[in-house]
């Protein structure tokens, strides 16, 4: 009965908590234990309990600073920390992580990143929560292997050209990126250096930069960029909301905005699957692999607690963006979303 209350509410918060049960009830079947634990969302738990004015209007209040973290609710000035220390906890072992997690399908989506994001010669990107660089690289070999080609076809297109004119051409090449550029910024120091080490290691050092900042106050100009990425980060962000804003700031007139995140699965069975793989499987492989059963305990329930494709797209558009659209990838374990700041 409170499932179907739920999720006939109107209450932004509420109607949240009602997708979160929703999930829990299909995966949860009888353990009751953890439905409850839908309850002990902010204010709900008060606001159902009590069901008088005065208690909603004390559980509202309590909302202005109250947020979860994972299934647990922590005050606003507290999920800062918690998500720090995750990101500070898994940064050594997180690539290896993700590739064993996901039997290297994250890869997959990362590209489609990049191949819906088509950026075109002297692209400047921001890519915010960028932690060891996985967008940035990809970034990187896009624009390189993007201009390489234009410079093939321009010499072939000049047919009486000797071999020195050709090797004159290739040596005077000054940006082999064509002007392009990416920041990678993200909040923690330690993910930050994983990310530095594997530039270094893998020989990418032009046309990328490393900023320390937080998605929610971002430290650049208004109109800078003309591309914003965000891949598995804005869960994470306490004030998304504020993290959309400062996207919409940063970027140019015409900048696109891009966000790859986990998303709501739309076939039941996989869905199931989907839900004992996460809640049996990924904190075991935490456990063995990086030593850290809770971090990635964060991580299912972190993902369990954001909205929805179409929820999502409409605070992306409250946000000022335009032309805001969706792709659902593997079943809607992932979305990539984006929009224009027109
Ligand atoms: C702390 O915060 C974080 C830390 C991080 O390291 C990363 C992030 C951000 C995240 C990423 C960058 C991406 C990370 C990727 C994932 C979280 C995984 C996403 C999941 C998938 C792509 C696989 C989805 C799985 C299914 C659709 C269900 C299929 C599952 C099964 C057939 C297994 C069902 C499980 C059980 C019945 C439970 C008992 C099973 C066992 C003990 C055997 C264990 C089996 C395996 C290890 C096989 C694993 C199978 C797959 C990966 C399936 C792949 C197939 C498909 C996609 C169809 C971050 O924020
Ligand atoms: C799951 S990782 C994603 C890393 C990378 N984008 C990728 O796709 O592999 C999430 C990242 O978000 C960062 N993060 C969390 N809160 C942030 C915030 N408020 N501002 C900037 N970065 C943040 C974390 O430090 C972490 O590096």
């Amino acid at each position: 009965m409170p499932h179907d209350v739920l999720c006939g509410s109107s209450h932004p918060t509420a109607k949240m908590a009602a997708h979160r049960s929703c999930v829990l009830w299909s995966y949860c079947g009888r353990r009751w234990s953890w439905v409850m634990r839908c309850y002990e969302l902010p204010g709900l738990r008060s606001a159902w309990a009590g069901g008088q004015l005065g208690a909603r209007q004390l559980s509202q209040k309590k909302q202005a600073t109250e947020t979860h973290f994972g299934f647990e609710t922590v005050s606003e000035e507290e999920k800062g920390g918690k998500v720090y220390h995750v990101f500070e906890s898994v940064a050594k072992k997180y690539d290896v992580m993700n590739d064993m997690m996901s039997l290297g399908i994250h890869r997959i989506w990362k590209d489609l990143l990049l191949w819906k994001m088509r950026p075109f010669p002297g692209t400047q990107l921001l890519d915010v929560a960028g932690g060891t660089g996985d967008i940035a690289f990809r970034f990187l070999n896009y624009v390189q292997a993007q201009h390489k080609g234009k410079q093939k076809r321009q010499l072939r297109a000049h047919q009486n050209l000797s071999w020195e004119e050709i090797a004159k051409k290739y040596q005077n090449e000054e940006d082999p990126l064509g002007g392009s550029r990416v920041v990678v910024c993200d909040i923690n120091k330690e993910m930050l250096k994983i990310g530095k080490q594997k530039a270094h290691a893998q020989g990418y050092k032009a046309g990328l930069a490393w900023v320390l900042g937080d998605a929610e106050e971002l430290p650049f100009d208004d109109d800078k960029f003309d591309v914003y990425t965000v891949a598995f980060g804005i869960r994470n962000v306490t004030h998304i909301d504020q993290a959309l804003q400062e996207a919409h700031r940063v970027l140019k007139p015409g900048g696109r905005f891009l966000c790859l995140e986990f998303s709501q699965v739309n076939n039941p069975l996989i869905s199931r699957l989907y839900d004992l793989y996460s809640f049996q499987v990924i904190p075991v492989l935490g456990e063995v692999i990086a030593g850290d059963w809770k971090s990635y305990q964060y991580l299912v329930e972190s993902i369990r607690q954001f909205p929805p494709q179409e929820e999502f797209k409409e605070m992306i558009e409250d946000a000022g963006f335009e032309k805001v659209t969706y792709e659902s990838l593997t079943s809607g374990i992932v979305a990539i979303h984006s929009g224009f700041k027109l």
